[in-house]
C-alpha cells in the first residue's frame, strides 16, 4: 500500500515547527507536502493525557483525523535521561512546566542532573564537541511514537529511539528542542550540530518513520 496521501498532502497533528520542518524533508521524497497544525489555527488544542508516547501519538492523531475526515500523522516524542530514571519522557515539553520554552525545558535538565553530580550520584565522561570539551552527564534516548490514523482503518502505531547523551552545555544551533544537549556518539557532535539530513537519517523520528512505512507495506521503505 502507498503512504496516504501519497502525491497530494498529509496532515500532521501537531504545532512543533521543528517537528514539521523535519516532516517536510522526511516526506518530499515520497511526493507528499505536510501541512502541520499551523495552517490550521482554528483547531484547538489537543489534551495530552496519555500515559505512553504511544497513547499521546494516538491522541492526537484520532482527534485530527476525526475533525478533517482525512488521514492524520501525530508525533509524541522526548527525551527519556538514564540517570533521570526515564524522566522527562513524556513530559518532556512541559519539564519546566507548562507552555516552557526549550531553553527553560534544558535548564531545568541540566540543573537536575547539576544536582546529581554534586551529590556525587553521577559520574561524568569527557567528550568533545563542537570543538571544545563538553561533560557527559547521562546516557539517554530520544524516543518518538507516530501514530496513523485513517478513516475506517485501525490505526497504525510504531515506535523509534536514538541512543545518546546529554552534555553538560548546549552546543550548536540546529534542530529544536533538547538537541543542543543531546550527544549523539557516532557522530562526535550535539544532534544541534547535525546537518537535518543527517538527523533525518539516524532520528527516534526518522526510525519510527521507517517502520511506519514497513508496516504499511510500502516497499520503498526497506
Ligand atoms: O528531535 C528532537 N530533538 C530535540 N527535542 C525533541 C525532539 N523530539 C522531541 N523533542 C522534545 C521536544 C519537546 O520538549 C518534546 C516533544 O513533546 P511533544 O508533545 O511530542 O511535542 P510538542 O508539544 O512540541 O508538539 P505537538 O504535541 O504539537 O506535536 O520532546
Ligand atoms: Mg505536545
Amino acid at each position: 500500500m502507498p503512504f496516504p496521501g501519497t502525491n497530494k498532502t498529509l496532515i500532521i497533528a501537531t504545532r512543533n515547527k521543528g517537528k514539521t520542518r523535519e516532516f517536510a524533508a522526511l516526506f518530499e521524497p515520497l511526493g507528499i507536502t505536510v501541512h502541520s497544525l499551523n495552517d490550521y489555527p482554528q483547531v484547538p488544542d489537543i489534551v495530552e493525557d496519555g500515559a505512553t508516547f504511544a497513547d499521546n501519538a494516538f491522541i492526537k492523531a484520532r482527534t485530527v483525523s476525526e475533525l478533517f475526515g482525512s488521514p492524520a500523522l501525530a508525533d509524541d516524542s522526548g527525551l527519556c535521561v538514564d540517570k533521570l530514571d526515564g524522566r522527562p519522557g513524556v513530559y518532556s515539553a512541559r519539564y519546566a512546566g507548562e507552555g516552557a520554552s526549550d531553553e527553560s525545558n534544558n535548564a531545568k535538565l541540566l540543573g537536575e542532573l547539576n544536582a546529581l553530580e554534586a551529590a556525587g550520584e553521577l559520574q561524568a565522561q569527557t567528550a568533545s564537541a563542537g570543538g571544545r570539551e563538553v561533560r557527559l552527564l547521562s546516557g539517554a534516548r530520544f524516543v518518538c511514537a507516530l501514530a496513523l490514523c485513517v478513516p475506517g482503518e485501525p490505526p497504525v502505531i510504531v515506535e523509534g529511539a536514538c541512543e545518546g547523551f546529554v552534555a553538560d552545555s548546549p552546543v550548536g544551533s540546529g534542530g529544536f528542542g533538547y538537541d543542543p544537549l543531546f550527544y549523539v556518539p557516532a557522530y562526535g557532535a550535539t544532534m544541534a550540530e547535525l546537518p537535518m539530513e543527517t538527523k533525518n537519517a539516524i532520528s527516534h523520528r526518522a526510525l519510527a518513520l521507517r517502520r511506519l512505512r514497513e508496516r504499511l507495506g510500502d516497499s520503498a521503505a526497506r
